[in-house]
């Protein structure tokens, strides 16, 4: 769904989140720019370590000592949430995390859990409320859901769990879900299934969704715009398909070849050796130049800005900066990246 015409829902620009711990200071989120707009899905992937997590607990106003957001904004329908502006966009944003079993807690039903929501987010109480939790789970594909409203977490199992999270997150009645890894934890058929669901709560809530995965494969089935995460960075930003067909970082070309059916049979995944590392000094150089087979002598000494590669499309990446060296006269006030 393209709606990039209208304005965007959620808006981030040159965020900048650092852990100051005693002996560095962890730039885990170095100056990521994206937006999100009504009803569309957009996807954050990238490995372990990359700043995922961090991005979406910022956004939630989630951010916690020794971390703190200490530069960029963050805007919620053009309102400003950085400088502790969260409480007045409370329910708006929701967030689903990977492990269902620490999002919910034990010794409360679901039911009773979605109704505290409720009462929070939607001033419904009583009869109303519990209604509408066994609506929600009914919502989420629980069957049997005026029984099961009145269980505790561990007697779901695991894709149940995360079924009852999600309509937990739905109580806060949401304009934008932020998905961390949701079913990560799940197992491949499972995994399946939630993301139908999330496809049609999307249509029927008219749902923003962020999404954030660390498998390409997800990413190809769950997202309309993709956000490729290295070291804190925004690498490349595409619409899925364009993704998929013209990668343009080779971060991104790495990740894609690790998808497992795009490879031929018998052969190994190929995986990009080494590990994303953790950035620590202000970037002035490529962060991934150490793991790129197509480095050169400039990747260690400039850090790349994002240049545009197509349309809607761009990488930080110095491979591309010369042909399209002409258009880095404007203001590289492109949807993504360090500048
Ligand atoms: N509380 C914290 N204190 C110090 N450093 C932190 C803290 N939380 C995260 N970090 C650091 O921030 C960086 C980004 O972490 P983040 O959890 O966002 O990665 P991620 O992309 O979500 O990875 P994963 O796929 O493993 O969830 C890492 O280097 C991590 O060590
Ligand atoms: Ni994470």
């Amino acid at each position: 769904m393209d709606r990039t015409g209208e304005d965007p829902l959620l808006a981030v620009e040159d965020l900048q989140t650092v852990f100051h711990t005693d002996k560095e200071t962890i730039r885990a989120v170095d100056g990521v720019s994206f937006d999100v707009h009504p009803g569309e899905t957009v996807g954050i992937v990238g490995e372990s370590g990359s700043g995922k997590s961090v991005t979406a607990r910022s956004i939630l106003g989630l951010i916690e000592e020794p971390g703190v957001v200490e530069a960029g904004s963050i805007r919620f329908r053009g309102d400003e949430l950085t400088g502790g502006n969260w409480d007045a966009h409370r329910g708006d944003l929701a967030i689903v995390f990977q492990d269902p079993i620490n999002s919910m807690n034990p010794v409360y039903t679901v039911g009773n859990q979605i109704r505290e929501a409720l009462r929070i987010h939607q001033d419904l109480r009583g009869t109303a409320a519990r209604e509408e939790a066994v609506r929600l789970l009914e919502a989420v594909g629980i069957p049997d859901a005026p029984r099961r409203v009145d269980e505790y977490p561990h007697q779901f199992s695991g894709g149940m769990r995360q079924r009852a999270v999600i309509a937990m997150a739905l109580a806060c009645d949401p304009d934008l879900l932020v998905c961390d890894e949701p079913t990560t934890a799940l197992d491949v058929t499972i995994q399946a299934q939630i993301l139908d669901l999330l496809e049609e709560l999307q249509a029927e809530e008219d749902l923003a969704i962020l999404f954030i995965t660390h498998d390409m494969g997800v990413i190809e089935e769950t997202t309309d715009r993709v956000n490729v995460m290295y070291a804190g960075e925004i690498v490349e930003t595409a619409p899925i398909d364009r993704l998929f067909e013209s990668p343009k970082h080779p971060y991104t070309r790495g990740l894609l070849a690790s998808i497992p059916g795009r490879t031929a049979r018998d052969e190994r995944l190929p995986t990009i050796e080494g590990e994303v590392p953790t950035p620590t000094e202000e970037a002035t150089a490529c962060r991934f130049a150490d793991r790129c087979a197509e480095s050169f002598d400039a990747c260690e000494r400039v850090h790349p800005g994002h240049v545009t590669v197509g349309p809607d499309h761009s990488a930080a990446c110095l491979l591309h900066e010369q042909e399209y060296e002409p258009e880095l006269g404007d203001d590289g006030d492109g949807p993504g990246g360090a500048r």
